[in-house]
């Protein structure tokens, strides 16, 4: 059996006074995840538990075999979030030479991240003057310093036209093939497919956990939507 990159056990989270996560135990092996459920199901809260940017009630998240937040996993996860965390008034060159510096990884890596998420052309350009999709490459790049082991990126296609979508896939799976394992978060289902493994959360519950063929036949569904709004319709009838 595969060993699990990430290993959640009765992991639970409150915020604003709710349970967010609910005591859930889940594990990610290598490859492409998608994590995939509605707006406010807490996919963010998950994966800020994973990267150790959340405050958690109880239970335990360990990554590549540390606790969740440890620094010896501080250059092996690339952790992109919703926001842009780069700045806008350095270039893009300019703002991955800083992060490769405070990473401490090689000037070289910073170069290759470029090239990699497709932005060679605008390296000498200011980051604010970029478009959103070009910017959220930019973060990107970032989270690509150091080769990590673990790609962490929250919603990483939101906005991006179907071309760069595309590409992003495509980029994901060069990733995993090289070894890394990447989770995705994703409220689109369509993105469901490009995955080797899916997980589906709804209100902070992992309701699903399999490969796009296994959930569709599972339930019988044509396509993931489907098979989700299927298995929420199950998991009201049970509860
Ligand atoms: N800073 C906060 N304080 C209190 N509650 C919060 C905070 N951030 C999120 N929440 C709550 O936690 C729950 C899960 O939010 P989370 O951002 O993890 O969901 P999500 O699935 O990532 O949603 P989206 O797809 O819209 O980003 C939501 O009900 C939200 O209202």
């Amino acid at each position: 059996m595969m060993k699990n990159v990430i290993e959640v056990r009765d992991l639970t989270v409150v915020r604003g006074g709710r349970e967010v996560l609910p005591a859930i135990s889940l594990g990610v092996t290598a490859g492409v995840t998608g994590l995939l459920g509605p707006s406010g199901c807490g996919k963010s809260t998950l994966l800020r538990a994973l990267v150790g940017a959340q405050q958690v009630a109880s239970g335990s998240v360990e990554v590549l075999g540390e606790p969740a937040g440890s620094a010896a996993l501080r250059t092996r996860i690339g952790y992109v979030t919703q926001a842009a965390s780069v700045y806008d008034d350095l270039t893009v060159a300019e703002n991955l030479g800083f992060f490769a510096r405070v990473l401490g990884v090689d000037r070289s890596s910073a170069d290759e991240a470029i090239e990699v998420v497709g932005l060679a052309d605008q390296r000498q350009q200011v980051v604010g003057r970029l478009s959103g999709g070009q910017r959220s490459r930019v973060s990107l790049a970032v989270a690509l310093l150091g080769t990590p082991d673990l790609l962490v990126l929250d919603e990483p296609t939101v906005g991006l036209d179907p071309v760069l979508r595309r590409d992003l896939w495509e980029l994901f799976h060069r990733l995993a093939d090289g070894g890394a394992a990447v989770l995705v978060s994703s409220h689109v289902m369509d993105e469901a497919e490009r995955c080797h493994r899916l997980l589906l959360m709804r209100e902070g519950r992992i309701i699903a956990d399999g490969s796009p063929d296994e959930i569709r036949e599972s339930t019988g569904a044509a396509d993931i939507e489907h098979a989700f709004l299927h298995m929420v319709e199950g998991t009201e009838e049970a509860a």
